[in-house]
């Protein structure tokens, strides 16, 4: 039987990293609430289990917990973070609030070499996000490494199999993270890699046809990787029976739309949608992130049953969500974030089946299964554009007129990073324009006018994100430009926040 990993969730941010860290390593993995019963994942015939992280405290009343019948099952099991803690609060260790808190790069020393941590760096660094310590470790278990604020790091129970990690394997500012878990799967759990994306291909086209049967079906198309590659899934299963709708809500790039119509059109039937009167008579007067989120979702799905007005009957809408999008709207155990317009945004009287053959899948390997259909590079390696577009660029009120700002503003700080070679470094880049006002001094006069945020981040699958640090002659031509081409902005900044704990868009 194939391999199968399961992540029990105790409401972690990173807990859907965990479960893509496993795939990676080309092992199948799913994630479980925290509390799933012990007998349940002994019928799934998991191999091994692992338990992420959370925000609650574990000597908490009411903090997740879990069936302590997982650690009698026989099979590995590896505590990260909370799940450490939860290990080591239900076997008998001492969990309490830290003296000092630890957030951000940690440096981790080894003190046992087990087969857990073979081939790391010691000290190496690892990625900590955490208030309370395992002060002393359960009976049987062993102290593996420590770093200066937290001296159990990493403990282990050989006998029992037991194993657990206070840092963040899973996200990609832990360098060596990767290697852990794969050294959980292979050397500590004995697992062989056998899960590869031709089965997520075969996979997708079989659902897309399995949901549409004999019919029709639109798919939200936004020029973007996830629905470019959700749209070539679809054509492949149901060929001339898929209809493509671009919605242009004013809300779009610079010259964005007919750089869609110039790509798709001679490969699809595309529909573009002009809805902006529809987006900017919604958004009128409102200035609450998440209402705003809330009303373009809406929007959209209402541009969508319009249009299949306009074109028959369709009954299934594709979209290419992916699952990012569904874990930072709260899917799962997770605490919102914020509401993708194709996931939170969502109204609750749709007319459409909608089918999303990515939801399940991060960034890199959409962008792999691009590749693996054939896609173009071009294509398949774009800047992700979010689809409430400049509107959650823009803070306050969105207009017509900021819009127009943004966007000029936008286009002037991709033009400079693509210049300057940067393109395929940086995970995405923007401009921001803030709802206040700062004093200026430009050709002799006083200036009033909007400071104007760039933001350049590099990251693997939008869930966590550094800052680029972009080289001064790039952040210089930005703001001269900026500041010389867009009248109402007379001030530049430089976001310098990663992600946690800032996000990559504002709102
Ligand atoms: N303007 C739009 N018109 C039609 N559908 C859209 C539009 N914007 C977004 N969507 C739908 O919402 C989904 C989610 O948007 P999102 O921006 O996350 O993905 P994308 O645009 O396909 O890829 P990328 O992340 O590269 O921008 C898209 O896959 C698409 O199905
Ligand atoms: O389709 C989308 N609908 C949305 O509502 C949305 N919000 C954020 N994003 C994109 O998701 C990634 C992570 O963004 P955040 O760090 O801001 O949450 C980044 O790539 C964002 O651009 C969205 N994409
Ligand atoms: N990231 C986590 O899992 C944090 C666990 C726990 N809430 C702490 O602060 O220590
Ligand atoms: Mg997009």
């Amino acid at each position: 039987m194939a391999s199968h990993v399961i992540v029990l969730d105790f409401g972690a941010q990173y807990n859907q990293l965990i479960a893509r860290r496993v795939r990676e390593a080309e092992i199948f993995s799913e994630v479980l609430p925290g509390d799933t019963p012990a007998a349940t994942i002994r019928d799934k015939g998991a191999d091994a289990v692992i338990l992420s992280g959370g925000p609650a405290s574990v000597f908490e009343p009411g903090a997740p917990t879990m069936d302590p019948a997982v650690f009698e099952l026989g099979i590995p099991v590896l505590g990260i973070c909370y799940g450490m803690q939860l290990m080591a609060h239900l076997l008998g260790g001492r969990v309490i609030p830290a003296a000092r808190q630890e957030y951000g790069r940690s440096r981790m020393t080894i003190q046992r070499m087990v087969p857990l941590l073979e081939g790391l760096s010691s000290p190496s660094t690892v990625w900590m996000s955490h208030g309370d310590i395992v002060e002393s470790a359960p009976p049987g278990f062993q102290v593996l490494a420590s770093t200066p604020t937290t001296p159990i790091a990493a403990m282990g129970d050989p006998a029992r199999n037991l194993w657990a990690v206070q840092y963040h394997p899973e996200v990609h500012h832990t360098p060596e993270g990767q290697r852990l878990i794969e050294n959980f799967l292979y050397r500590v759990a004995g697992l062989r890699p056998d899960w590869r994306p031709a089965e997520v291909i075969d996979q997708a086209v079989a659902q897309i046809r399995a949901e549409v049967g004999e019919g029709r079906a639109l798919i939200a198309l936004s020029g973007g990787v996830d629905s470019a590659v959700a749209g070539a899934l679809a054509a492949r299963a149901i060929g001339d029976r898929l209809t493509a709708v671009l919605i242009d809500h004013g809300l779009m790039r610079a010259d964005e739309v007919d750089e869609i119509r110039s790509v798709f059109a001679d490969q699809i039937d595309l529909h573009i949608v002009d809805a902006s009167e529809q987006f900017f008579a919604a958004l009128a007067g409102v200035t609450d992130p998440e209402a705003k989120r809330k009303i373009i979702g809406r929007e959209f799905i209402r541009a969508f049953e319009a249009t299949e007005q306009a074109l028959g009957p369709r009954e299934v809408l594709i979209q290419g969500t992916v699952y990012p999008d569904v874990i930072e709207s709260g899917g799962g155990q997770a605490r919102t974030i914020k509401s993708h317009h194709n996931v939170g945004g969502l109204p609750e009287d749709m007319r459409f089946r909608v089918v999303e053959p990515l939801r399940w899948l991060f960034k890199d390997e959409v962008r792999r299964i691009g590749t693996a259909l054939g896609l173009p590079d071009r294509l398949v390696w774009r800047h992700p554009f979010p689809g409430p577009g400049l509107a959650v660029r823009i803070i306050g009120e969105v207009t017509r007129e900021k819009v127009a700002i943004v966007r000029a503003a936008d286009a002037i700080v991709r033009q400079e990073i693509d210049r300057a070679g940067l393109n395929r470094q940086v995970w995405q880049a923007f401009a921001v324009l803030l709802d206040i006002r700062a004093v200026g001094v430009m050709g002799d006069q006083r200036t009033y006018g909007y400071p104007l945020v760039v933001r350049a981040v590099e990251s693997l699958d939008g869930m966590t994100a550094d800052w680029v640090r972009l080289p001064p002659e790039v952040l210089d031509a930005i703001a001269n430009r900026v500041v010389g081409e867009v009248p109402a902005v007379n001030r530049v900044v430089y976001d310098i926040t990663s992600k946690p704990p800032g996000t990559i868009e504002w709102e």
